[in-house]
């Protein structure tokens, strides 16, 4: 159990799957005395609202902001800068500002112009989610052994970083720092790209569907079930995602381009070999996550397989 709150007043901006799942974990935990929140769309506010999701939901991100001493941005990455811009003239001298975006550079440069003097902004990415979106979808559960990446600047005070590491430690997820450029090289080998996969997939099927009829949704395998629920994550995050990590995403797919091609000539020229040599060394890949106690994106594996891509 926690000792009291780490934070007197946390405003969140944004109320979807995370600042709804950090919402609950927070009020769960008793880690925030009091924690506000503010979304865009009147819509949202109202079902916030309805179910409660935090202590006090307002209409405009300004009014949220004002006397915080932790905000978190928990909108698509596309949208961080504009609303930091928003909020930058009301963030209270001393405030750690973090966000929880997919990608870290392009957050770092769309918000770190706006971050005013006497105010800490630590990039912040919990590897954590579902395919589901809105404020109905947060639970407090969420982050539960699951690593949350900080990416500091190298100006960032230590003590702010400390007291927003054991605000997440507190939460249940274990924090790891990288430099923002190496967690988007990792993030794209192991999130981005294969959600772009899982969506040309379902994309395909879907065109197939059409040549015989229902089949594809009838005979539907788990493999493809596995893709089917990647590819219902939400359009407009996954959108941003690929926009805001360009460079990282294409070098990634250009690699698994190549990769596919010799699987495909291998196939064709009947090597069964290179075939079982192939998915015995990626079955390893998988046992490692396991015995590592991951079954999502684990830094380690990241690592790995971000040095094998260099
Ligand atoms: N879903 C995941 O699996 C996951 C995991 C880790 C990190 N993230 C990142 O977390 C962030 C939020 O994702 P989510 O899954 O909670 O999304 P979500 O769609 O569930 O919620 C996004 C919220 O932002 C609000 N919003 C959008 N534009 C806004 C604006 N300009 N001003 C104020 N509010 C605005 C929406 O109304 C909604 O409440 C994204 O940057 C995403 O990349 C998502
Ligand atoms: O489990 C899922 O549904 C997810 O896609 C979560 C997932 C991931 O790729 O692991 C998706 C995007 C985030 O930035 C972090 C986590």
């Amino acid at each position: 159990m926690s000792e009291g709150p780490i934070f007197q007043r946390v405003a969140l901006i944004g109320l979807g799957l995370i600042a709804g799942s950090m919402s609950l974990a927070m009020r769960e935990g008793g880690l925030a005395a009091r924690v506000v929140g503010y979304a865009r769309s009147a819509e949202t506010r109202d079902t916030a609202r309805e179910i409660g999701l935090v202590d006090e939901v307002v209409d405009s991100a300004a009014e949220a902001v004002a006397g915080a001493d932790l905000v978190v941005l928990a909108v698509p990455v596309g949208a961080m800068g504009a609303v930091a811009a928003e909020i930058a003239p009301h963030l209270a001298p001393g405030a750690i500002l973090t966000d929880v975006g997919s990608v870290k550079q392009s957050v770092i440069d769309a918000v770190g112009p706006h971050v005013p003097e006497g105010v800490h902004f630590i990039p912040g990415h919990p590897l954590a989610g579902t395919e589901h979106s809105g404020p109905r979808s947060g639970f407090a559960t969420l982050f539960r052994n699951r690593w949350w990446l900080l990416t500091p600047l190298p100006d960032s005070d230590p003590e702010a970083v400390e007291k927003l590491s054991a605000l997440v430690r507190a939460m249940g997820a274990n924090v790891d720092r990288m430099e923002a450029p190496h967690h988007d090289l990792v993030l794209a080998v192991t999130s981005h790209v294969p959600h772009l996969i899982a969506y040309t997939m379902v994309g395909v099927a879907d065109h197939l569907r059409r040549v015989t009829e229902s089949e594809v949704v009838r005979y539907s395998a788990a493999g493809f079930r596995d893709f089917t629920r990647i590819a219902a994550s939400d359009p407009t995050m996954w959108r941003d995602v690929f926009l805001h990590n360009k460079d990282a995403t294409l070098d990634i797919l250009g690699r698994f381009a190549e990769e596919l091609f010799v699987l495909q000539r291998a196939i064709r020229m009947g090597d069964g070999e290179h075939l079982h040599k192939y998915f015995t060394g990626t079955r390893a890949i998988r046992r490692g996550i396991i015995e590592a106690g991951q079954d999502t994106a684990a830094p380690d594996f990241g690592r790995a397989a971000a040095k094998a891509v260099r």
